[in-house]
């Protein structure tokens, strides 16, 4: 029965959403089976989107060193080759992006498998920018290069 009537709200002590079923006053945390309403967002995100990537510098990068590797002298075909690797890797469903990142991402967001919370126009190189609003939620880039390097994006939100 969830699936009428229920839509997401945000709880600001616990900041996460909630799901509220109208019909029955209910108010579960978890999202229920079958609800197919809207994605629930933090306030403050609209127009905003979330995603993860995974970042393999080259020669040619506006910074070409990191966490990694002090001095990144790879090719930019290398780099792209290497990228693709790692797309075949997960749509094969052989491992998930945010593993990858964690150990192979020139991105000091590795840390967090790559994780770049939310973000809006405006913030990001406008290549990063633009290919990620163009993908779905749950959608995986084609290798995509900003100043920084070979990026593989994956939508979160
Ligand atoms: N969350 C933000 N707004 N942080 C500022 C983003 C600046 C922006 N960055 C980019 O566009 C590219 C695409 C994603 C990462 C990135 C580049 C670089 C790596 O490349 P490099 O600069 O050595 O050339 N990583 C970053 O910036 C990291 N702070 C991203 C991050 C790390 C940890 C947690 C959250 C975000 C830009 N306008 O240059």
């Amino acid at each position: 029965i969830h699936n009428q009537k229920t839509t997401w709200k945000w709880s600001k002590s616990r900041n996460r959403p909630y799901y509220f079923n109208a019909k029955t006053n209910e108010s579960v945390w978890d999202k229920p089976e079958g609800f197919n309403g809207p994605a629930a967002k933090p306030p403050g995100s609209e127009g905003k989107v979330r995603a993860s990537h995974l970042l393999v510098k080259h020669s040619g990068s506006r910074r070409p060193s990191s966490w990694r590797e002090d001095k990144i002298t790879r090719s930019v075909d290398e780099a792209t080759a290497i990228i693709k690797g790692y797309r075949e890797q997960i749509v094969s469903g052989e491992t998930d992006l945010a593993s990858l990142a964690k150990v192979y991402s020139d991105c000091s967001s590795a840390r967090d498998g790559g994780d770049l919370n939310f973000f809006g126009r405006g913030q990001m190189q406008k290549s990063f920018e633009d290919a990620t609003y163009a993908l779905e939620v749950g959608q995986l880039s084609e290798p995509i290069y900003s100043d920084s390097g070979v990026h593989l994006i994956l939508r979160t939100a």
